[in-house]
C-alpha cells in the first residue's frame, strides 16, 4: 500500500469506529436510562420513610435524620405476632405494617422488618440471607477488606474465646485490674479521666491478653494496631465509598488510607512473628508448658496442618478479631460509665451486690461469682437498652428472593434490619420506657415468668440477662451470626465495671447535670469520646 492510498484510508476507518463506539455507548446509555428510570420500583409495595427519591432520602440519613428517620418508620411496624388465621386470610394485614423501607448509606435500599419474623428469618441459609455480604457491602469496601474483617476463621476463634471464658477468667481479671491500675489515677484526689480513651487501651489489653498473649498484650504497637486498625479501616471504607463502585477494584490499592490498612497488618505480622518463633522453639522443650491463649490455639491449629497458613494471615485474623471486640466493648462501657457518673445514688447499691457475688467465692471472679452479680448485670442491661449502639439490627443482605410466612415476596440484591432502637423504646414492650430503672431486668429475673414479671411480652422474661439475644434484646444480633464474642465481652465488661465499683469512686464532673448525650453518626449512636468523668482511688 502506498503513502496516498494509507493516507486515504486511516480517516475512513476511523470514522467507522468512532461509529461503532458511538452506537455502542448509544446503546450502553439506553439501557442504563431504561433501567435506571424505567425498570418497576421493586420495592414499590414497602412504605418509605423520607422525603423524594433514594438519593435525596440517602443525604437526609446521612446528614444526621437516621435515627429519626428510624423512629418515624417504627411507627408503621407491629412487634405483636398476627394469628395464623390471620396470615391465611390476610385480612388483617394492612400492606406496610410489618415493614417500611430506608435509604442508608448501603448501595440498595434496606427494608425494615418488625422482629415478629425473626423467627422465621433466622432459618433461611447464608446464601439466601447474608450476614457477610451486608457487612461488606455496606461499608463500601467488599472487594478490599472482606478478608480482613469477617470471615469464618474471626467467628471460630471468636467461638472459642467464648467457650474458653470460665478457665480463662482468672487471668482476665488479672489483667483487669493490672491494667486498671496502670490507666487509672491511683490517688485519693479526683482526677479528671477521658474514660474513653482509657478504656480503649483498657480493654485491649485484657481482650490482647486472651487473643495474642502475655509477651504482647501489653505491647504499645500491638495495642496501637488493636485499637487504631479499626479506625483505619473505617476511615478507608469511607474514602472507598465515594469512588464509583466499577471504578473501585482498580483504584483503591492506590489510596493512601487503604495502603495504610495494608501496611497495619504487615506491622503485625511483623511483631507476631517472633512471638510465634519463640513459641515455637520452647514447644521443643520436653513437658514445656503451652501458653493458653488465642495465638496458641492458632499455631497449634497451624501445627496440625488446618490452620493458618502464614505470618499475614495470623496478622488479618487476630486484626479481625479486634475489630469486632475492642471498639465494641469499649463503647458499652464507655455508655455504662456515663450512666453510672450521672447516676451516682445506683453506685453504693451496685457495690453491695458485687461484694456480696465475690464474698461467696473468696473474692475471686469465677463464673458463678460473675453470674450473681445480677443488679450489675440488670444496670448493664438497662445500658445497654437504654443507649442501643445502632437503631438497626440483624443487617442482612437478600442474595436470592424468598417469600414470607405471610406471602410477601421479598426481592433480591436489597438489604434487611429489625429496627432495634424502635423496639427499645416500645411502650407496648417495656414499661415506662424512657425511664432508666436500674433494676428493670434484675426484677423481671426474679419473677419465673412473664405473669408474675407484669412483663408485657414473654420474649422480654426470656432474655433479660445482659448476655441475652432475643427478638427485644438486638444488641449483640440475632440467629446464627449473633455475636459468638458477647460471653467474653460481658465477662470483661462486668470485670471492668466490678473493679471500678470496690476499688474508685466515679462522678460527673463538678457543673455537669445529667448524663453526657450519645453523638448520632447515620444508624449508630456512641458516647461522646471528648467527655471526662472524675475518678478517685478507695484507700485500700
Ligand atoms: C459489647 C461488645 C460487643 C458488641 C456490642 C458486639 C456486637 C455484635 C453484633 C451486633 C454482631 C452482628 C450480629 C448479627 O448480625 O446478628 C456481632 C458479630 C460478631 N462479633 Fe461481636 N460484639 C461485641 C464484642 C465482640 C467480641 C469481644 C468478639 C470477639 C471475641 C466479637 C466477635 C464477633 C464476631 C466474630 C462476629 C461475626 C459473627 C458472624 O458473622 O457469625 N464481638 N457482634
Amino acid at each position: 500500500m502506498n503513502e496516498t492510498a494509507a493516507f486515504n484510508i486511516l480517516p475512513s476507518d476511523l470514522s467507522l469506529r468512532w461509529q461503532l463506539v458511538a452506537s455502542c455507548l448509544g446503546i450502553f446509555l439506553s439501557v442504563w436510562i431504561a433501567q435506571v428510570f424505567l425498570s418497576p420500583d421493586i420495592l414499590a409495595d414497602f412504605p418509605k420513610v423520607g422525603n423524594g427519591g433514594v438519593s435525596a432520602r440517602r443525604k437526609q440519613f446521612a446528614s444526621g435524620a437516621a435515627w429519626s428517620l428510624y423512629l418515624e418508620g417504627y411507627q408503621l411496624v407491629s412487634f405483636f405476632a398476627i394469628s395464623a388465621t390471620q396470615i391465611l386470610t390476610g385480612n388483617q394485614i394492612k400492606k406496610g405494617n410489618d415493614y417500611f423501607r430506608i435509604a442508608t448509606t448501603a448501595p440498595a435500599e434496606t427494608i425494615v422488618i418488625s422482629s415478629k419474623y425473626l423467627g422465621e428469618l433466622k432459618k433461611l441459609p447464608d446464601d439466601i440471607l447474608s450476614s457477610t455480604e451486608a457487612i461488606a457491602e455496606a461499608s463500601s469496601a467488599k472487594p478490599l477488606y472482606q478478608s480482613q474483617t469477617r470471615n469464618s476463621g474471626t467467628t471460630t476463634h471468636s467461638e472459642s474465646v467464648a467457650d474458653s471464658c470460665i478457665k480463662l477468667n482468672p487471668v482476665i481479671s488479672i489483667e483487669v485490674h493490672e491494667s486498671m491500675e496502670l490507666e487509672l489515677p491511683q490517688t485519693g484526689e479526683w482526677s479528671s479521666v477521658n474514660i474513653y480513651e482509657k478504656l480503649l487501651r483498657i480493654v485491649a489489653m485484657v481482650s490482647g491478653r486472651v487473643f495474642v498473649g502475655p509477651e504482647l498484650c501489653r505491647n504499645e504497637q500491638y495495642i496501637d494496631a488493636a485499637i487504631n486498625y479499626t479506625n483505619d479501616l473505617m476511615t478507608a471504607s469511607h474514602v472507598v465509598a465515594m469512588i464509583p463502585q466499577w471504578m473501585r477494584p482498580v483504584v483503591a490499592p492506590f489510596i493512601p488510607f487503604v495502603k495504610r490498612v495494608h501496611q497495619r497488618v504487615r506491622e503485625a505480622s511483623y511483631f507476631l512473628g517472633p512471638v510465634v518463633a519463640a513459641r515455637l522453639e520452647s514447644a521443643k522443650t520436653i513437658n514445656a508448658e503451652k501458653p493458653d491463649d488465642m495465638l496458641q490455639w492458632l499455631i497449634d491449629n497451624q501445627e496440625k496442618g488446618d490452620g493458618i497458613k502464614d505470618a499475614e494471615e495470623l496478622a488479618k485474623m487476630q486484626l479481625g478479631v479486634s475489630f469486632a471486640a475492642i471498639h465494641t466493648t469499649t463503647l458499652v462501657t464507655t455508655n455504662a460509665f456515663y450512666s453510672l457518673a450521672a447516676m451516682p445514688e445506683l453506685i453504693p447499691m451496685l457495690r453491695e451486690d458485687v461484694r456480696q457475688a465475690l464474698a461467696a467465692s473468696d473474692g475471686e471472679f469465677t463464673n458463678l461469682s460473675m453470674q450473681n452479680m445480677k443488679k450489675l448485670d440488670s444496670f448493664l442491661k438497662e445500658c445497654l437498652r437504654f443507649h442501643p449502639l445502632s437503631a438497626a439490627s440483624f443487617q442482612r443482605k437478600i442474595i436470592k428472593p424468598f417469600t414470607l410466612s405471610n406471602g410477601h415476596y421479598m426481592p433480591s440484591g436489597v438489604f434487611l434490619e429489625v429496627p432495634a432502637a424502635g423496639i427499645a423504646f416500645d411502650h407496648e414492650i417495656f414499661e415506662d420506657p424512657h425511664t432508666f430503672d436500674a433494676l428493670r431486668f434484675y426484677k423481671l429475673r426474679q419473677s419465673k415468668d412473664k405473669e408474675s414479671s407484669g412483663a408485657k411480652v414473654a420474649e422480654v422474661v426470656a432474655s433479660s440477662q445482659f448476655v441475652g439475644v432475643g427478638a427485644t434484646s438486638l444488641t449483640f444480633g440475632y440467629g446464627r451470626h449473633a455475636c459468638p464474642g458477647r460471653f467474653f465481652a460481658v465477662n470483661e465488661i462486668k470485670m471492668i465495671m466490678a473493679v471500678a465499683l470496690l476499688e474508685y469512686e466515679v462522678k460527673n464532673p463538678d457543673g455537669i447535670t445529667g448524663r453526657y448525650e450519645n453523638k448520632w453518626h447515620g444508624a449508630l449512636s456512641v458516647p461522646d469520646a471528648s467527655k471526662t468523668i472524675m475518678f478517685r482511688k478507695i484507700a485500700s
